[in-house]
């Protein structure tokens, strides 16, 4: 008898697993609002033309395919951390932020869990948010830590729950690890505000609690990468050393050339030095070092002032689109009539609305109407074009009224 015969047969991954479906419908207008990748207003995908322009590059100078150190391209790594901490970072210029390249923000949220359940001096819990990215969950499971939930999202008012995720913040044990998406929450794009922030940062100075970071659409919020850094960065003027997950999938459009990086902020160089050494333990066994392609290119683009400015302009480009298409969207919905309050589409920010539509009604919009989303209710505004808004604000009025 094979050595698999009482392997399980697993359900369909709750995101990916639209984009079959979506690809089994003919429907001649069928649109697909699930996976959170951008599309251009022709609803194709977008390689950036800096990211074009920086593959060139990095084929025109004829480089060896020697492997990469097992943090990988410090070229890279070093633009990645400047980016995302901001130039005028006090730990980076003191040299006390441990930087590893990681198979892109998968990758970083992995090996982050996984330094944290080898390393982490408190209980190995961590608590995401209510709802939180669909991996997040398996990422930390996997990883070996305990997984417990905390109040962020309002369903009554479609927005942020503010007390009730103080609430639990403030409830945890002391020192407990915190999970927050530094900017675009997915799957509500519900973002706190910058005074909210600045409360939650209290809140998790008075725990003592370990705040983790996960940024993987920097720049592509409100197409400013520094204004999308905000918590992050507060955090660390408060005194605080996060753990930091980076993702170069969205904002550089690098999607399948898995770009991220994993940080963890360090009381200091000497303490700096012994985290990269374990995290370098921690990375060999796993994948042994990185695939240099795709952080080649995006260490070219940072890199260089020239690419950078373009594929800041780019960046901005593809937020724009994004917040135009929410307001085509709610007109759209009014205009027919709708008498539900559509607000929360414009008001909520990054790559997801989420909806409020129920389980059963995104069924609908599947079956009836070959519109593709997640059951949660979480569009991907990227998925809208002008060419498909009108059939998409009828296909949720016709559901919704
Ligand atoms: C919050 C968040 N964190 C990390 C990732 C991982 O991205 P990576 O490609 O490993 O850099 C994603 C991807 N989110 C979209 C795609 C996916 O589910 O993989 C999504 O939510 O549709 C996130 O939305």
């Amino acid at each position: 008898v094979s050595a698999w015969s009482n392997v399980p047969q697993g359900p369909p991954d709750a995101i990916l697993g639209i984009t079959e479906a979506f690809k089994a419908d003919s429907h001649p207008q069928k649109i697909n609002l699930g996976v959170g990748a951008y599309r251009d207003d022709q609803g194709k995908p977008y390689v950036l033309p800096s990211v074009k322009e920086a593959e060139k590059k990095v084929v025109d100078s004829n480089l060896d395919k020697e492997y990469a150190g097992i943090t990988g391209v410090p070229a890279f790594t070093k633009a990645a951390l400047e980016l995302a901490y901001g130039a005028d970072s006090a730990p980076l210029k003191e040299g006390r932020i441990a930087v590893t390249q990681t198979i892109s923000g998968t990758g970083a949220l992995r090996i982050g869990g996984a330094f944290l359940e080898r390393h982490y001096p408190g209980a190995k819990t961590i608590y995401i948010p209510t709802p939180s990215w669909a991996n997040h969950n398996a990422v930390f499971k996997d990883s070996g830590l305990k997984v417990e939930k905390y109040r962020y999202y309002n369903k009554d008012t479609i927005g942020l729950d503010f007390d009730g995720l103080i609430e639990d913040i403030k409830s945890f044990p002391k020192g407990s690890i915190v999970l927050l998406h530094a900017c675009a929450h997915n799957p509500t794009g519900v973002d706190p505000t910058e005074e909210q922030w600045i409360k939650i940062a209290e809140a998790v100075k008075e725990g003592e609690h370990y705040p983790f970071f996960d940024m993987a659409y920097q720049g592509f919020a409100s197409g400013d990468t520094n204004k999308d850094a905000f918590a992050l960065r507060h955090f660390i003027k408060e005194g605080l050393l996060p753990s930091l997950c980076q993702s170069f999938a969205k904002n550089m459009g690098l999607y399948g050339e898995r770009v991220g990086a994993f940080s963890i902020v360090c009381e200091s160089a000497e303490e700096k030095a012994r985290v990269d050494s374990q995290i370098k333990i921690l990375v060999r066994p796993l994948y042994s070092n990185p695939p240099v392609h795709g952080a080649r290119i995006a260490s070219t683009i940072l890199n260089d002032p020239a690419l950078n400015k373009q594929w800041l302009g780019e960046v901005k480009g593809m937020a724009d689109r994004i917040i135009t298409m929410r307001a085509l969207l709610k007109s759209n919905l009014e205009k027919l009539g709708s008498k539900h309050d559509w607000s929360h589409i414009t008001s909520q920010i990054g790559m997801f609305a989420y909806t409020g539509l129920k389980p059963e009604q995104m069924d609908a919009l599947a079956k009836e109407h070959s519109v593709y989303a997640t059951k949660d209710g979480r569009i991907s505004v990227a998925g809208i074009t002008s060419g498909n808004v009108e059939r998409l604000a009828e296909s949720i009025y016709k559901i919704t009224g």
